[in-house]
């Protein structure tokens, strides 16, 4: 039967990525989107822009909506603090069995929890679920009409304290207007946009980091 296109996303990390080092992994998945098939992975130029604000964040408790194969969840993995935790979301299954392997691959497990299912189901439930009183970083690159439900679920959960940062990927292309209209203007949120590329292309997209304030 034919494969999937995550499939073949994965197949090009086993074959060509060293189990237990991240960055093959991330390198594995760019070639293969640069070279063979673009897959809406944040990409290797807005990856460094999320690398550094998980840097300068140094979080303990990240949230990720929508894991797709895994490639921004082991990004953001690889590179957080010992001991800290990234809960990814996901509602497809086949993305979720994809991305379990991908980030097995890279040796990043052990720091996150994949949970199968819709973020609208799951936010309400990260407390009692995981444990988690507030998440110190949001990475946003689910569907695009979620991320201002989401953000104001988030809000209503409690699950933000003053501080918090969300990322948002796309929100230029393929852009969140709504999600983009109310952190700008919103006095809760302190915003600012980074400007970059569309994921493997020339297209511009951008992400917005935005300061909940409390
Ligand atoms: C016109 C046009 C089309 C496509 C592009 C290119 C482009 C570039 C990009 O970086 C993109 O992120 C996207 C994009 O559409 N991303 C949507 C990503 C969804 C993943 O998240 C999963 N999911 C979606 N809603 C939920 C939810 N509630 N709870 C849990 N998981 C969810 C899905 O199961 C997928 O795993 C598209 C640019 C322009
Ligand atoms: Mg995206």
């Amino acid at each position: 039967t034919q494969s999937t296109r995550p499939q073949r996303l994965l197949g090009a990390v086993q074959k060509n990525a060293t189990r237990g080092h991240p960055r093959s992994v991330i390198q594995a998945i760019d070639h293969f989107c640069r070279n063979k098939e673009w897959a809406m992975n944040v990409g290797d130029e807005k990856g460094c822009i999320l690398d550094s604000v998980v840097s300068e964040v140094s979080p303990a408790t990240v949230l990720e909506l929508g894991t797709y194969c895994g490639y921004s969840t082991v990004r953001i993995a690889s590179r957080l603090p010992p001991h800290a935790k990234l809960i990814t979301l996901e509602f497809n299954p086949e993305f979720a069995v994809i991305a379990r392997q991908v980030i097995a691959w890279a040796g990043v497990e052990d720091k996150v929890q994949l949970v199968e299912g819709a973020s609208g189901d799951w936010i309400p439930r990260m407390k009692e679920q995981f444990g988690v009183k507030t998440f110190d970083l949001v990475f946003l690159d689910h569907w695009k009409d979620r991320y201002l439900p989401d953000t104001k679920l988030m809000e209503e959960c409690g699950l933000l304290r003053k501080g918090s940062i969300l990322l948002a990927d796309n929100v230029i292309c393929p852009g969140t207007p709504d999600y983009l209209e109310y952190v700008r203007n919103s006095p809760r949120y302190e915003s600012q946009y980074f400007k970059s590329h569309l994921e493997y292309t020339k297209v511009e997209d951008g992400l917005e980091k935005s300061v909940f304030l409390g």
